[in-house]
């Protein structure tokens, strides 16, 4: 299984942190109705593995685990229904835990040696991160002229307003970005401003979707 398989039309990936289980279902609900059912649920929390099987258990949404750094790790976020993986760096052994669980993995590179690696573990689309820090979309389009068959998730610092000239780039799968799920937002339990915030994401890559979220929900 691909990332981008698994990713299918969506080309934003919400990047989730929460350490309340009691607020994943109001989450899952809100990215559905914002018409953006994905969710990369980091491990940066006592209570991402329950929060990712809370997702996944819903049958609506893709649910992924992010900040992968350990096989322990990989084998959570399949046991709790997670169909991708991704990390903030290149490990051969996360890698290649995700491919025997036929699980998508995209492994953070930002150097042409670390894609190199990434090539020889048999993948093509790779997470780059973190994306601003390391020169945005200049340096995907460096790296991608020497890597045509790459494809690019960058993540980290994207916003709003910069994610269309990530998208509009041949090279770039999907961008992840945190900004609809704010860790702010998800404390207050603000669930109509994520929606409205995945339904504006959405409007950046399929305008005609976003519109008719947008008047559906008005
Ligand atoms: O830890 C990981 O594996 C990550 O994926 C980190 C994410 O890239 C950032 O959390 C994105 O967050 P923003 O920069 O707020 O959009």
């Amino acid at each position: 299984m691909t990332a981008t398989d698994v990713l299918g039309p969506h080309r934003i990936v919400p990047v989730v942190v929460l350490d309340d289980l009691a607020r994943a279902d109001d989450l899952g609900a809100a990215l559905v109705a914002g018409g953006l059912p994905v969710a990369e649920v980091t491990f940066r929390t006592p209570a991402a593995g329950a929060v990712m099987g809370a997702l996944a258990a819903r049958g609506d949404l893709v649910v992924g685990a992010g900040t992968v750094i350990t096989t322990e790790q990989v084998d959570l976020a399949h046991r709790a229904g997670a169909t991708f993986v991704v990390s903030p760096g290149l490990s051969a052994a996360v890698v290649r835990r995700c491919q025997e669980l036929d699980l998508a993995v995209l492994p953070g590179v930002c150097t042409a040696s670390e894609i190199i690696a990434a090539l020889d573990l048999g993948l093509d689309t790779v997470k780059f991160f973190p994306a601003e820090a390391y020169g945005g979309l200049a340096t995907i389009k460096a790296l991608a002229a020497a890597f045509p068959q790459v494809r690019f998730v960058p993540t980290g610092g994207i916003t709003a307003d910069s994610a269309p000239s990530y998208l509009a780039h041949r090279a770039i799968a999907a961008v992840g970005g945190s900004w609809m799920v704010a860790p702010d937002l998800l404390a207050a339990g603000r669930w109509d401003e994520v929606a409205a915030r995945c339904a504006g994401a959405v409007g950046l890559y399929a305008p005609s979707a976003s519109a008719e979220l947008q008047g559906a929900s008005s």
